[in-house]
């Protein structure tokens, strides 16, 4: 296995596609050459390649993640109709996703579903609600995760687009918390520090059912699992998700500082860093990477035979 990622790293390292994202200051000093690879199997066993462990903020691969916690405490149903499961069609920092639907998000894997999400973490505290993410997070990497502090007051300093979507949430009665508040959550959620092996177990602890492969620990319900390896399928690459579904055929969840999720359900987890990033906010060397992967070990649910 580490042959087979050390031979796709060989084949995709020099690829000089892509910009490293950069409307976040902090992100900007990323080093386009970065490249990792970590593969997590559902039995536990790990095999990586290149970067895999230099530490980058999760951004939005935290959205899927936040989403399983909320869906754990509050029942599918109740988040399906309150956060929506289509795909927008549009950027990850669509405005007009909301205006063009009433009003509502349409899924919990872009800004304006997720900050909703976010909004229904449980506690009456900011801070509670706050540790309730931290150690979720941390449960599904089976260990703590840290803050890049720098990221984050990067970020909280030029939001100012997050902001307007939450307070155009609260102005359709479509979030339950401050939007303020909310958005600096959602910005912390954000600024949690993962290696790509980090990422790898995150994605095997859903392809096991919620289990945890390194710990054990019984993160969130099998159906809480099913439900966002579904949702992250429609939407885990924002406009891009059709692109991705047809050439990968997994689900997957991409973050603009780089790193790129995908689940085999069942089987395990393959996780990418490389920092520059599509026209969607897709990592170019990872979305080749993994479609590279899935072809050669026989990933894509919905082929019947390697190709
Ligand atoms: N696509 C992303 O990774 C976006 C996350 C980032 N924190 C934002 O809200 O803009």
């Amino acid at each position: 296995m580490r042959e087979m990622l050390s031979e796709t790293y060989e084949r995709y390292r020099d690829v000089q596609d892509g910009r490293v994202a950069d409307y976040i200051p902090a992100l900007a000093e990323a080093d386009s050459g970065w490249f990792g690879l970590s593969l997590t199997s559902a039995t536990g066993h790990r095999f990586s390649f290149g970067d895999a462990q230099l530490p980058f903020s999760i951004q939005s691969i935290s959205k899927a993640f936040v989403y399983a916690l909320v869906v754990q405490e509050l029942g599918h149903v109740e988040v399906r109709e309150r956060i929506g499961v289509n795909n927008t069609g549009l950027p990850f920092n669509s405005v007009m996703a909301i205006e063009l639907n009433g009003g509502r998000t349409m899924n919990p894997l872009v800004n304006a579903g997720a900050l909703a999400t976010t909004s229904l973490v449980p506690g009456t505290t900011w801070d509670e609600k706050w540790d309730f993410i931290h150690a979720g997070l941390s449960k599904f990497a089976g260990h703590e995760l840290e803050i890049d502090e720098r990221v984050y007051e990067s970020e909280m300093e030029t939001n100012t687009r997050n902001r307007g979507i939450a307070r155009l949430l609260e102005s359709y009665g479509h979030i339950s918390l401050d939007p303020m508040q909310v958005t600096e959550l959602y910005t912390r959620q954000c600024s949690l520090l993962v290696t790509a092996e980090d990422l790898a177990t995150m994605g095997a602890t859903l392809a096991d059912g919620g289990d945890c492969p390194i710990t054990g620990i019984d993160v969130v319900d099998p159906s809480v699992s099913r439900d966002v390896l579904s949702v992250m399928a429609t939407n885990g690459m924002y406009e891009a998700s059709g692109d991705w579904l047809f050439e990968v055929g997994m689900p997957g969840k991409s973050g603009v500082s780089g790193g790129i999720v995908t689940i085999a359900p069942g089987k395990g987890s393959l996780a990418t860093f490389s920092p520059p990033l599509d026209a969607a906010g897709n990592s170019v060397r990872g979305i080749r990477a993994t479609r590279h992967l899935s072809n050669k070990l026989g990933l894509n649910l919905f082929a019947s035979t390697v190709q």
